[in-house]
């Protein structure tokens, strides 16, 4: 099997066919597996096509986004993150196409955002984007959802993902962004979120009070956004913790930041456009970090509070 460094020099002539999850990650004890109420498992990580990559209300293709999806998929991820309000489902739709990898093989997430007061007409619009007649995961976007904003209550965008999965326009459905409350609202409907995509890295281990520990206790599975955000953000408290932890693996920060994420039990989104990053967010197999290691991140990060997103909603709680 061509080593990894051989894999990124050749990656771009890989045959359409390239490579299967398994050629890529060995089935390590330690690896969490996180298993959807459809029996689907959610593969990890995910590929992200928003932030970096934003053109909301721009409907042109843009290559530079396509050639990225496809050479994660090339390199073997097999889980794409993706929105409406990104404006990129179109790429990722043809990014699939000409990956040659069969639909089936590939878990794809959209989400519902400005358009959630019609969650039918919008996941509608994203399979027909996508080029995809379901998606593996669709999620409402955030729980901001109000009858005076968009012409719908919460609890009924809920229950109107329920239906969609039902209809089978999406395999399994969940939330981003929700916190304890906003899950409470929903506690009495017929199916229960699979799912809470959050911010989630070392210096923001809870989005919201509580929210990580709540989500899992309800078996919920919850995804990280911005898990990178101690190496976009550099010169904080976790650098010198995960720098003698990359030294003593053999890895580079991002792998160890990854592993500390996969080690709280939560499947991590991240992104780039360097195929060499792509490759190394994507080898996270062959070590793991002690649970005195996952510790020190987790006491280091606490030192530092850092949001990115939904501050204009969240403001700058510290949970
Ligand atoms: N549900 C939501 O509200 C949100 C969802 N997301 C999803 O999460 C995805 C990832 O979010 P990001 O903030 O971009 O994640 P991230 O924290 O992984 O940051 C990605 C950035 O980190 C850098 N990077 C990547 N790999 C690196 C490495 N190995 N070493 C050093 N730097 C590296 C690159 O500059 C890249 O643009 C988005 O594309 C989107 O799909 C993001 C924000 C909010
Ligand atoms: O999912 C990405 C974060 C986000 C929060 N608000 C907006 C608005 C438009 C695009 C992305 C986002």
């Amino acid at each position: 099997m061509l080593n990894r460094l051989q894999l990124i020099k050749n990656h771009l002539q890989l045959p359409s066919s390239t490579l299967r999850l398994s050629q890529t990650r060995s089935i390590h004890a330690m690896a969490p597996t996180f298993k959807l109420p459809s029996g689907a498992v959610i593969p990890y990580p995910a590929f992200g096509t928003g932030t970096k990559w934003y053109k909301p209300g721009d409907p042109t293709i843009n290559r530079a986004v396509v050639d990225a999806i496809v050479s994660a998929l090339k390199l073997g991820y097999r889980h794409i993150d993706a929105a409406q309000t990104y404006g990129t489902e179109g790429e990722v739709g043809v990014a699939i196409k000409e990956s040659g990898i069969p639909r089936e093989e590939i878990f794809i997430t959209t989400k519902v955002y400005q358009n959630v007061g019609d969650p039918k007409k919008a996941l509608e619009e994203s399979l027909k984007l996508l080029q995809i007649d379901y998606v593996d995961l669709y999620l409402l976007h955030h729980p901001f959802i109000t009858e005076e904003k968009y012409g719908i209550t919460l609890e009924k965008a809920w229950e109107t993902l329920i239906e969609l999965k039902a209809a089978g326009l999406t395999k399994d459905i969940g939330v981003s962004n929700w916190a304890v409350g906003d899950l409470e609202r929903v506690e009495g409907a017929k199916e229960y979120p699979a799912v809470n995509q959050i911010e989630f890295n070392p210096y923001l281990q809870n989005q919201t009070p509580g929210i990580v520990e709540y989500s899992q206790k309800k078996g919920l599975i919850v995804e990280a956004f911005t898990p990178l955000v101690s190496l976009t953000e550099k010169g904080g408290p976790v650098d010198e913790v995960v720098d003698k932890l990359a030294t003593k693996y053999g890895k580079d920060a991002g792998q160890i930041i990854l592993k500390w994420v996969l080690a709280r039990n939560v499947l991590p989104i991240t992104t780039s456009a360097k195929p060499e990053r792509q490759l190394s967010n994507f080898s996270l197999d062959g070590f793991e970090l002690t649970p005195e290691e996952v510790e020190a991140i987790n006491v280091a990060g606490s030192k530092k509070h850092v949001r990115k997103y939904w501050t204009a909603e969240y403001g700058h709680i510290t949970a």
